[in-house]
């Protein structure tokens, strides 16, 4: 057949492709529940794989008569939802990476997005707000019936591209670079169906899982959401935007929708833990709720101790990894965790990827005590920072084990130790080791110590400087309704008998809760507004 004929490039169904990957459940069972959600007009709906697939075909023919090459950028703005899913597996069909990114993003950081990736097509949901994109961007709106284009994308020249491969760009997700500008991190099909497949080997999920994913679309985790449903051949459920806002409202759409497996950052379980354990203990008693996954930060132990009590026939997994691998690992923790565990393991990478931890002076770490700098070793690697070989030069780095073989491997910035039973267990970033008063001090050991402490339900410990002052080590704790607020001088003086004088918390300040990023981490670069105006 004419490789240039009309019909758009489409990747072989031999080779690795989001698309291919994902949907292999529409053919061997196309009546299973793939998405169960929220309907417009209140209750449920329920779309089948056969349906995903057909609404996927559909959006890829809309987009396939748009003249666009394998390459050609889709920018999704949406909640995660059935027709968001359609559209971006109908780009994965065609090679054109999409850019997830909600409708909650202001407007400059969007146009920034749009300066960096140059996107030919804007698509949003039906009822979708945006407006003011410029041209020469396309515009669409994605719906039950598939794509509506509003303005065609500008004509972009002939297609030079045959077919989509596995090395070709599946997703770019842009996160807030430390410059201000927006780093894009370009992820390949193969690294995405190759950490996906990983995953798969453990056999997690069985089809009549219902996993409840509660990431914004442009965090990794949702995508990994959206892949980790999909590829089990289970059901995802999307949980909206404002039924996470209110802890009762989330915990009654769990047990309305039969969620059995619940994916979120460790930081949406504190307002659940806070103010509703007695409706999260109903719901672990009713035994549907069969696992909690989290990632994106580590769960600090004793607020996961609180949520293990409540959910104790729970299965509870860590999954650690950052963007530029999609992850690395998934670690099944013991339920309860070890009483004196004061950090949890990141166990060792998915079949197919490896971790090695790099001591500051170069050697390698292969014995326990030690921490070293997480390097991984992975199919998965981005394929780069959009449009930016320096940074990404600094990130892939020739391997250090083995620098003349051309291979990379990707710089983490993040600490480990080793543990007895060769896991790896997580000691913060690099950058968030800091020094007081010449001493290198954890963080988040001063969190744990602050943590124990009774009443206190959440810590957040850090440097800051107090206008001219030097800089001070400062800690923000949420505590119990059900107790008073603690006394600063009781907090300092338990953590004076197991921590050294410098790491003991020059001030305490209790807060309802902690400031977070849009990807709902502990946004740690706020909390400076939080101090209390100089007296
Ligand atoms: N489980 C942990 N314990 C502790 N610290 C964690 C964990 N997971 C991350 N982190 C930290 O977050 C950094 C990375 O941030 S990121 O690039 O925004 N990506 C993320 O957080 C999300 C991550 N890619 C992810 C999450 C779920 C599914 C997939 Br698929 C991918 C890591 O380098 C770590 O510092």
């Amino acid at each position: 057949m004419n490789p240039f004929g009309p019909r758009p490039p489409r990747a072989h169904a031999s080779v690795d492709n989001l698309r291919t990957y994902l949907l292999a459940g529409a053919a061997t069972a196309p009546h299973r529940p793939a998405v169960i959600q929220a309907a417009p007009g209140g209750g449920l709906e329920t779309l089948t794989y056969g349906e995903l697939a057909e609404r996927t075909d559909a959006c890829a023919e809309t987009l396939g008569a748009l003249g666009l090459d394998v390459g050609d950028r889709v920018l999704i703005e949406s909640d995660t939802s059935a027709d968001a899913i359609a559209a971006l597996l109908a780009c994965a069909t065609l090679g054109l990476p999409f850019v997830p990114v909600t409708p909650q993003l202001p407007d400059e950081r969007l146009r920034a997005i749009i300066d960096g990736a140059e996107p030919a097509l804007h698509l949003q949901a039906e009822g979708g707000r945006r407006t003011g994109i410029p041209a020469p961007v396309g515009t669409g709106r994605i719906g039950p019936a598939g794509l509506t284009i509003e303005r065609p994308p500008a004509p972009r020249g002939p297609r030079r591209r045959r077919t989509v491969t596995p090395v070709d760009t599946a997703y770019i997700i842009f996160t807030s670079g430390t410059t201000g500008r927006p780093k894009g991190v370009a992820m390949s099909h193969r690294g995405v169906v190759s950490f996906l497949r990983g995953v798969r080997t453990y056999s997690i999920l069985t089809p009549d899982d219902r996993v409840a994913g509660t990431a914004p679309l442009q965090f990794d985790f949702a995508l990994f959401d959206i892949g980790f449903a999909l590829s089990h051949g289970a059901a995802l459920i999307p949980v909206p935007h404002d039924r996470l806002s209110w802890p009762r409202r989330f915990l009654a759409f769990l047990r309305e929708t039969g969620a059995t497996r619940i994916n979120a950052v460790p930081s949406l379980w504190r307002p659940v833990l806070r103010h509703e354990p007695g409706m999260l203990a109903e719901l672990g008693r009713s035994e549907t709720v069969r696992g909690v996954l989290f990632s994106g930060e580590a769960f600090p132990p004793d607020e996961l101790r609180r949520l293990q009590e409540l959910l104790p026939t729970a299965q509870f997994l860590n999954l650690y990894g950052p963007t530029e691998v999609m992850a690395i690992s998934l670690t099944r923790l013991p339920n309860p965790l070890p009483p004196d565990a004061v950090r949890l393991s990141i166990g060792s990478a998915v079949p197919g990827a490896e971790m090695t931890l790099i001591a500051a002076d170069g050697r390698i770490v292969d014995e326990p005590g030690p921490v070293g700098e997480i390097h991984l070793r992975s199919t998965s690697l981005f394929s780069g920072y959009w449009n930016d070989p320096e940074t990404t030069r600094t990130t892939l780095v020739p391997d250090p084990l083995d620098p003349a073989s051309g291979r990379l491997v990707l710089k983490t910035g993040d600490l480990a130790s080793l543990g007895p039973d060769g896991d790896l267990y997580f000691h913060g970033r690099a950058d968030s080791q800091v020094q007081i008063r010449g001493n290198r001090v954890e963080l988040g050991e001063v969190e744990g110590r602050v943590a124990a402490f009774p009443g206190i339900t959440g810590a957040v410990a850090a440097v800051l400087a107090h206008d001219d002052d030097e800089p001070r080590l400062h800690a923000f704790v949420t505590h119990s309704t059900r107790a008073s607020a603690p006394d600063p001088k009781d907090v300092a003086a338990f953590v004076r008998t197991v921590l050294p004088a410098y790491m003991v918390p020059h001030h305490l300040h209790v807060v309802d809760t902690f400031p977070l990023t849009p990807n709902g981490k502990v946004d740690r670069a706020a909390l400076g507004a939080l101090l209390p105006p100089r007296p």
